[in-house]
């Protein structure tokens, strides 16, 4: 089973890229999503993170907006929550590859925000990443409600540059050219990829 890693910085496309992955009947593993469901009611991360960050818990679940006020731009702060969150979502993502190869899929997709920066890409044997000019990028992050400048330069500051994400990659699919273009290639890199006789195996060490 060929296990691919889904990367790129914050509004590159990520998520729709994903889900172009899934309608080409590929599955995909979704570390955000886990996040989510960690961070909602009944989640296993509520209590933890409830009494690192008593001011994110509301009603039994965590406030994202209220943590990510708190987290973004406090390094020691996010660095608590993310050894808090990774081994969870870890946890998950392990699951998912063993029912995975159960069910013996011959190509499944990590989708994970921080695939470089949490040492993720070395769990995987090639890696897609999502890239668009950094105006777009800037454009389609700042449209979202609650965030701004401030908060997307604290957050670009922890991620490795997209420059360096895309000459790490195995394959780089352009966003900033319409969905079309960017299904197109995502296609031709998962034909290319199930044509492989042998999974490929990632080389590089990566020094942050
Ligand atoms: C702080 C939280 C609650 C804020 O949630 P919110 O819904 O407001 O934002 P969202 O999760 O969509 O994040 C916005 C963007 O920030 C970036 N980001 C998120 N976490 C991190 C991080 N730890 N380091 C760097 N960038 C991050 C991602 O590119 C993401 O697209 C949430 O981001 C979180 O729990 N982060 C820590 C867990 C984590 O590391 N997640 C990413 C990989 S699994
Ligand atoms: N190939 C594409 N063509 C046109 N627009 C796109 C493309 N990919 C993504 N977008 C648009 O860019 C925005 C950000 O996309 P998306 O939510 O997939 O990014 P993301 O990388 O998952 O973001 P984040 O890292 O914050 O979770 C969305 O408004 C989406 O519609």
């Amino acid at each position: 089973m060929i296990v691919l890693g889904l990367t790129g910085s914050i509004g590159m496309g990520k998520t729709t890229a994903a889900r172009q992955l899934a309608c080409l009947g590929i599955p995909v593993h979704d570390a955000d999503a886990v996040v989510h469901r960690l961070l909602a009611k009944g989640g296993a991360a509520v209590a933890p993170i409830g009494r690192a960050f008593p001011e994110a818990l509301v009603d039994r679940s965590i406030d994202r907006q209220r943590l990510g006020a708190r987290v973004f731009g406090d390094d020691i702060a996010l660095s608590r929550l993310e050894a808090i969150i990774h081994p969870l979502v870890r946890r998950q993502e392990r699951l998912f590859i063993e029912r995975s190869r159960r069910r013996r899929e011959r190509l499944v997709v990590l989708d994970v925000p921080l695939l470089f920066e949490t040492g993720a890409w070395r769990r995987v044997d090639a890696v897609l990443v999502v890239s668009c000019p950094a105006f777009l990028q800037e454009q389609r992050v700042l449209a979202r409600p609650g965030m701004t400048v401030e908060k997307l330069a604290a957050i670009r500051q922890r991620q490795i540059p997209d420059s360096r994400k895309r000459r790490l990659a195995d394959v780089v699919i352009p966003t900033g050219a319409g969905r079309r273009l960017a299904l197109r290639k995502l296609h031709i890199a998962v034909r290319v990829l199930l044509e492989k006789k042998s999974a490929p195996r990632r080389r590089r060490p990566i020094d942050k």
